[in-house]
């Protein structure tokens, strides 16, 4: 019998998703053995705080000096489930550089410095893996990079956020209100840190450029994302949607179009029969348009600490297998196209627009002229009710280039007649 092989890894942060890593590496020891033919053994966990006690993990693990790890010679792999730009970027990049393998969940840091990261993978000839970065537990980077790497991707499109899923699913189904609802979501472990990032919309912005540059092999960047998260959706514009046979989700979708990639995050109804309608809770899917592939759907679990750890280990397992093939390095990032990025405004939507405005005769009237004249096309209109000499009404627009639609709304907000804009919300289809 030859010696058993060990590969050496450091943690870095034991939070929500580190303790699940650590707890997946123990639960999964001999069964890394028989899927790799190695032990993986976790030495040193980096944390900002050693002192706090952390329930599953060894405390004389626990270290808060990156050069103990930097210099480390024996730890091959570096899997970074503490989050933030910095110092993640600094440590990571050092790491690749001095030939550590590196497994990381950061989307903030994919989605800013992917291609920054892949030429210090490069350098290093080591492999950079992060599918836990996007939607959890769904397997959808290894997909996009490898799987159908043959098909000319156009479209990919879904519900990328667990904790906002979880909130609009909570206000939807049990009439929740939204504080309660993002204070359960939080406890359950599915929320950033800073849980602002979740329902601004701008940890699906994460994601969905990152899962842009890798489908249509062009860098684009969180910055060049549109975002709007979900603070103003009301359980009026529930109520609405419901009515007009709608559910409200946060869609992230990114397309390969003529003019450029449009990638944008917002709220959106979409028709309950829509198969995303059904994706509930922390759940998260993603459809992928493809021309050879046609169309994909991927669904799981979006967030939350086991299913992100599984994404993690998965990656761990795979890097630990070409360690030992001697094949690490061997996928790069794939960004050889320069796409330019189109401004949300040059986009198409339809919209959901409610109203209140003054009860009497011509302004219905007033309003459809300033529509027409700006290319927004009505759809359907229902006034809903009048008291106090207000109307509600609620509009639903053609597809519309959303220019047109906002010089339009801009025009409305100066008229009289119009008293409050109560919701504004993009409407599925074309
Ligand atoms: N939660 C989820 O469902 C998912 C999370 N992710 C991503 O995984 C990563 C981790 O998330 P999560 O576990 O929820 O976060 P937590 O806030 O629960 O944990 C972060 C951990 O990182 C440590 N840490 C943070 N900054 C530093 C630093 N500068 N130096 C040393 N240690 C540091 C913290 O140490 P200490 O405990 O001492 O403060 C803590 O242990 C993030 O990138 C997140 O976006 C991805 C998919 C899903
Ligand atoms: N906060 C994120 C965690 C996973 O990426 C989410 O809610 O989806």
């Amino acid at each position: 019998m030859g010696q058993e092989r060990i590969i050496h890894a450091a943690l870095l942060g034991a939070g929500t998703v580190g303790s699940g890593v650590y707890k997946l590496v123990k639960d999964l020891e001999e069964e890394i053995i028989s899927k790799t033919g190695a032990r993986l053994v976790v030495d040193k966990i980096l944390v900002r705080d050693t002192t706090k006690a952390r329930e599953g993990i060894p405390s004389e693990l626990l270290i808060d000096r990156w050069d103990e790890i930097l210099n480390d010679p024996q730890i091959e792999i570096v899997i970074e489930v503490m989050g933030g730009i910095r110092p993640a970027l600094t440590w990571l990049e050092e790491a690749l550089r001095a030939g550590k393998q590196v497994v990381t969940a950061n989307k903030d840091l994919l989605a800013e410095y992917g291609e920054h990261l892949f030429d210090a993978a490069e350098a290093g000839k080591c492999d950079l893996h992060f599918e836990a970065a996007v939607a959890g537990a769904i397997p959808i980077i290894r997909p996009l990079r490898q799987s159908l790497v043959a098909s000319e991707l156009t479209e990919v499109m879904g519900i990328v956020n667990g904790t906002t899923n979880y909130i609009l699913t909570r206000m939807t189904e049990d009439g929740m209100g939204y504080e309660e609802a993002l204070a359960l979501a939080t406890k359950l472990g599915y929320a950033e840190s800073d849980p602002t990032a979740d329902v601004e919309g701008y940890d699906a912005g994460r994601k969905v450029a990152i899962m842009a540059s890798i489908a249509f092999n062009s860098n684009v960047t969180f910055s060049q994302v549109y975002t709007e998260g979900i603070t103003h959706i009301t359980a009026e514009d529930i109520r609405y949607a419901k009515e007009f046979g709608y559910v409200i989700k946060l869609i992230g979708m990114t397309r390969l179009t003529e003019g450029g990639v449009e990638v944008k995050v917002h709220p959106m109804l979409l028709p309950e029969q829509h198969p995303l309608s059904t994706v509930r809770d922390s759940f998260n899917a993603v459809f992928i348009h493809g021309e050879a592939c046609d169309d994909a759907m991927f669904m799981g679990r979006g967030a939350g600490q086991l299913p992100t750890a599984s994404a993690v280990m998965g990656d761990v397992i795979d890097v630990m297998r070409n360690i030992l093939h001697h094949s690490c390095g061997k996928i790069g990032y794939g960004c050889y196209r320069n796409l330019p990025v189109k401004s949300a405004e040059d986009t198409v939507s339809r919209f959901f627009l409610r109203i209140q405005v003054t009860d009497k005769p011509g302004a219905l009237a007033n309003i459809a002229g300033i529509l027409g004249n700006n290319d927004v096309s009505i759809a359907q209109v229902v006034q809903k009710r009048s008291h106090d000499g207000v109307a509600e009404l609620v509009i639903i627009t053609d597809p519309v280039r959303e220019k047109h639609f906002n010089d339009a709304l801009s025009i409305l907000k100066g008229m009289s007649v119009l008293k409050e804009v109560s919701g504004v919300i993009r409407v599925y289809g074309n």
